[in-house]
């Protein structure tokens, strides 16, 4: 494979935020429509090839559908200046302008789950995948995303925050994937691993990254169990676990609430709910997650993401606050 994983990256280039190369938003782009039957789809920017080896691992281990997101001005042959060009993107992205990317897809209807792979340019993700996550976040709302990337050795953290706000209605995989210069030589292994772990595979329908519906609450020295509903909320509070909260008690004990942070996707999720004790809710105005312990009335504004099975809600029909713990079954 010719990756050039041994290409030099020297930071610290003198920054000169100007309009990055690439254009007007004229769309003389390709629009891509993906044909393949599968559940998933790998999407990748890659300059030296390295994510692009990656993504073609994760394509032929699922047999998927792969597209590359290119920028619409190649970047420049000459290193020291495809940095520069790359430092000017990211500090205009922070302005809000983003570069001209060349690849569009028409819908990604029809997939469990959109790979999205990208290099790490200066501790971001790539522009051009940027780029394309901020024209295309419409189109990904409710979809589920799982990231990979490669870098030289800097972290995957503050990329994956960047698609998180560039998709903000898509649910996110817990498990990433970054691989560096030390550790692309164990791509394969490390790849296999990986969609393993996030239940991606050729076989049977599967929930990608949330193996059940079921989820373990402990309390103290007590596990009680909720089975979650089918909705995109429901799938981005699964998305999170496990996860350890301090349920602060609202209103003498007729709920117990706490704020995720970000909150939970809302989008496309049916609203209205007369919750009962035992109800995970979601109250949409506020963000908060909302355990009821006594009838509610009917709210417009509630979510039902899942309920607490049998008695099990009685654990947490205690005064005050309350520590607990989800874990996926
Ligand atoms: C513009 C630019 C900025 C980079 N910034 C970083 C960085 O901040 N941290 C890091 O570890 N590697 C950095 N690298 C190295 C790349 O992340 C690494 O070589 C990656 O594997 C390249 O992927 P690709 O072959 O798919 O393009 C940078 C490379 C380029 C070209």
């Amino acid at each position: 494979c010719g990756g050039s994983d041994n290409e030099p990256f020297t930071p610290g280039q003198p920054e000169t935020p100007e309009q990055p190369g690439g254009g007007d938003d004229t769309d003389d782009s390709d629009t891509l429509a993906p044909e393949g039957s599968g559940r998933y789809l790998v999407l990748y920017s890659s300059r030296t090839s390295n994510t692009e080896r990656m993504a073609r691992q994760i394509r032929t281990a699922l047999d998927c559908d792969m597209i590359e997101v290119e920028p619409q001005m190649p970047y420049e042959n000459d290193y020291n200046a495809m940095l520069e060009r790359a430092q000017e993107e990211l500090a205009a992205i922070e302005q809000g302008r983003y570069p001209a990317v060349g690849t569009s897809v028409d819908s990604f209807d029809g997939y469990d789950i959109v790979f999205v792979g990208y290099p790490i340019w200066y501790g971001s993700m790539a522009t051009p995948m940027q780029a394309f996550l901020h024209e295309h976040a419409s189109k990904l709302a409710g979809k589920r995303i799982a990231l990979f990337a490669t870098s030289g050795g800097s972290g995957i953290s503050a990329s994956i925050g960047e698609a998180r706000s560039l998709c903000p209605e898509a649910t996110f995989v817990d498990r990433t994937l970054l691989l560096t210069s030390s550790t692309l030589s164990q791509m394969e292994g490390r790849v296999a691993e990986w969609l393993d772990e996030i239940g991606a595979g050729r076989e049977e329908p599967v929930t990608p990254g949330i193996s059940s519906p079921n989820v373990n609450i402990s309390v103290g020295d007590r596990t009680i169990t909720a089975t979650m509903e089918d909705n995109a909320a429901a799938r981005d509070f699964l998305s999170r676990l496990p996860l350890e909260v301090t349920l602060k008690d609202y209103n003498q004990t007729t709920e117990k609430i706490f704020y995720p942070s970000p909150a939970l996707t809302t989008a496309g999720t049916a609203r209205g709910c007369v919750p009962i004790p035992g109800d995970i809710t979601i109250y949409a105005p506020w963000g908060n997650v909302a355990i009821f312990c006594k009838n509610g009335s009917r709210s417009n504004d509630l979510i039902k993401i899942g309920h607490i099975d049998g008695d099990g809600i009685e654990a947490l029909r205690v005064a005050g606050d309350v520590r607990v713990k989800f874990e996926r079954q």
